[in-house]
């Protein structure tokens, strides 16, 4: 059996498939993303554009276009026929995961290939049951922004084939430059096991005007060296995929800890999901 991973497939465009399409193409992989309209493609087409571009001009890669031709966006599924390994990068919804695994499950030929997630939260054994190849689904899960965070969490159900686990890690170890970490097929994984709750501390410590978002915030920044405070974390993340996260670590463990706040509920609700609408804990140009 051939072990390299070279044909690389991407199902989502959005914050995270896009990133993961991008660093994959930057380590020289040949890579196909689908998306699920033109319009949908066109946009996620345009948000690696940007961040390559943006790349090239602060000098940290030799040209755009070069990697841009490694990378084509399509609206057919079918297209990934022909892939070593396709990763699934939609939105956080379990019943869409399942959906899309069954198809990939029929649609990818060759039996050596990797079925993997970017699921955060959902149960890599519920996508690897629904296929006729569980060995070789696992769970890659990638951090925002991708292009710029080193970890990746490998998570084999207890279906996955040792060598599966392997070949993605030499993958994401060797080709991508990042740093792969193992854990068990629980909600959240080892990172959002303990990201998630202390976002949602901060949200309720906001919500009971104890502090305000910014103080909150600096608190973190400048008193515990984190990069960001927790509120802008979430406005990053997106609160809709906070939200849908804390929502399965809470019906997994049902710890109050993981109970999202109904602050973030009514956010959600609202179409005020951060970063990406503009809008959330605070507002953003664009
Ligand atoms: C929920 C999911 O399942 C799991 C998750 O993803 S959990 C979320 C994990 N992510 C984090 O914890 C992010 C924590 N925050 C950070 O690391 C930093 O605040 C940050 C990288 C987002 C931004 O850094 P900051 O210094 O404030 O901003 P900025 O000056 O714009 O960026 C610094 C450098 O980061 C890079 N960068 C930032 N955003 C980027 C992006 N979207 N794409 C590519 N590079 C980016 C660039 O190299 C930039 O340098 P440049 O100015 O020379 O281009």
């Amino acid at each position: 059996m051939d072990n390299t991973l070279q044909k690389i497939g991407v199902v989502g465009c959005g914050l995270m498939g896009a990133g993961i399409a991008e660093v994959c193409a930057r380590a020289g992989s040949d890579v196909i993303v689908v998306e699920s309209s033109q319009e949908r493609a066109d946009a996620g087409r345009g948000r690696l554009e940007k961040s390559l571009r943006r790349a090239e001009e602060r000098g940290r890669l030799d040209s755009a276009d070069e990697v841009l031709g490694r990378i084509r966006v399509v609206t057919e599924l079918g297209d990934l026929a022909d892939r070593d390994m396709v990763v699934e990068a939609i939105v956080e919804d379990e019943g869409a995961k399942v959906e899309l695994f069954k198809q990939l499950d029929e649609i990818v030929t060759s039996p050596d290939a990797i079925l993997a997630s970017n699921t955060s939260s959902i149960p890599i054994m519920k996508l690897a049951t629904v296929t006729k190849r569980p060995s070789n689904v696992l769970g890659v899960h990638f951090f925002n922004p991708v292009p710029v965070l080193k970890l990746v969490e490998l998570v084999p159900s207890l279906m996955t084939a040792d060598d599966t686990v392997e070949r993605a890690r030499t993958y994401v170890d060797g080709e991508l430059g990042k740093h792969a970490i193992t854990c068990q097929d629980r909600a959240g994984f080892v990172v959002n096991s303990l990201l998630i709750p202390f976002i949602l501390s901060a949200i309720r410590m906001y919500e009971s005007g104890f502090a305000t978002a910014e103080d909150i915030d600096q608190g973190f920044v400048l008193g515990a060296a984190h990069p960001q405070g927790p509120l802008a974390l979430a406005d990053l993340i997106g609160l809709d995929t906070t939200m849908a996260v804390a929502q399965s670590l809470y019906e997994e463990f049902k710890e109050p800890l993981y109970a999202p706040p109904p602050l973030l509920q009514r956010m959600v609700d609202a179409g005020l999901m951060g970063r990406k609408s503009g809008r959330g804990f605070y507002t953003y140009d664009s």
